[in-house]
């Protein structure tokens, strides 16, 4: 345990709520602003010690420049836990925050983390990840209880874009399971769907065995496999036949991968980087292609090696 710390918790929706939980039931000062809610961000970042991010995000970029504007600690610790890319700039959300916050400590928490099983209080973990070493370990005090367990990570960018990755082969994985595959296609589909995230995780200067830990394979193996996760519910339904619009109409909550895929296609054609499922995933979204065609495009692709090297 550490001493109390003033936190203050931006984004009010499910990962959020959670996030403030955790901090509170450890003795933290803790205090949540949405945009639906009574006090001002400034009032809520104002004395804070740790500014902790679950936007959206789509929300990220407004909400980091408002935040510039106010007066805030010196030694305010900026903890991210949006799992997205910035379609503008491609960056990530702790990219954001530390372009906005150059002098600032930035952190990412990031593992395979439902909300709705930690809001039950059931067994997780995660990760916090900076370059700030010091940074991690206080975050890591605030949130670790017997039943959230926060490993520290020096890899922020490997970190980050595990959450943010799987979330694409999550949707992939809900195709999977909503057209009846089987475990074996499940298996290969994640396997090398990890892979993919490899691959374009080290373009972005992730180390690859940050990958293979709780933010990579940990949080692809959660998302993958479970129907609480909404971007698997994506692909799910639409291979149940409902169409894009209508399964975000009745998602709760935001499924960023969505949005991700439309990033990292543009990055990988730019960048010559092979990722065959996000294409799939992509053209299913945009209509291009049934799930049924997807998967008959994926596997009739050229015959090659298992690995590059
Ligand atoms: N729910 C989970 O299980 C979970 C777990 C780990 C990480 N995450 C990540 O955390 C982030 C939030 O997820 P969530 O499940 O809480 O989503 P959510 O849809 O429940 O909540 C999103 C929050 O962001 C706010 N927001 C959106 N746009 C905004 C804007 N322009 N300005 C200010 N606020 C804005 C919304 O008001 C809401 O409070 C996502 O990136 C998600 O991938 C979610
Ligand atoms: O509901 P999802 O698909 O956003 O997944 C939630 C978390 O990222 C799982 O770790």
């Amino acid at each position: 345990m550490t001493n109390p710390q003033s936190v203050a918790i931006l984004g009010a929706g499910a990962w959020g709520a959670s996030l403030a939980n955790l901090a509170a039931a450890n003795g933290h000062n803790v205090r949540l602003w949405s945009r639906q809610g009574s006090e001002t961000l400034e009032a809520v970042v104002r004395d804070a010690q740790l500014v902790l991010s679950a936007i959206s995000m789509k929300g990220v970029r407004d909400v980091a420049s408002q935040v510039q504007s106010f007066p805030i600690s010196p030694k305010a610790i900026f903890v991210t836990a949006t799992k997205g890319l910035d379609p503008q700039t491609t960056y990530t959300p702790s990219q954001i925050w530390q372009t906005a916050f150059p002098n600032h400590a930035v952190v990412v928490l990031s593992g395979p983390n439902l909300s709705q099983e930690i809001q039950q209080s059931l067994p997780a973990a995660t990760v916090v990840a900076s370059s700030v070493t010091t940074a991690s370990v206080l975050v890591q005090l605030v949130f670790s209880s017997s039943h959230f367990r926060v490993y520290t990570n020096p890899d922020p960018v490997g970190v980050e874009l595990g959450g943010t990755l799987k979330n694409v082969i999550a949707i992939a994985a809900g195709v999977c399971d909503g057209l009846q595959l089987g475990t074996n296609a499940k298996a290969a589909l994640v396997t090398r769907g990890l892979t993919e995230m490899v691959r374009i995780g080290n373009f972005w200067g992730a180390k690859t065995e940050t990958f293979y830990g709780l933010s990579g394979l940990g949080d692809l193996l959660a998302t993958c496999n479970s129907p609480l996760s909404r971007n698997y519910q994506v692909g799910y339904q639409m291979a149940r036949g409902q169409t894009l619009t209508e399964t975000l109409a009745n998602l709760p909550g935001t499924a960023e991968g969505v949005n991700t895929c439309e990033v990292l296609v543009q990055v990988a054609k730019q960048q010559k980087i092979n990722i065959p499922i996000t294409e799939e995933v992509y053209r299913l979204l945009k209509g291009e292609v049934t799930p049924r065609q997807a998967l008959e495009e994926l596997m009739l692709r050229d015959i090659k090696p298992e690995y590059d090297y």
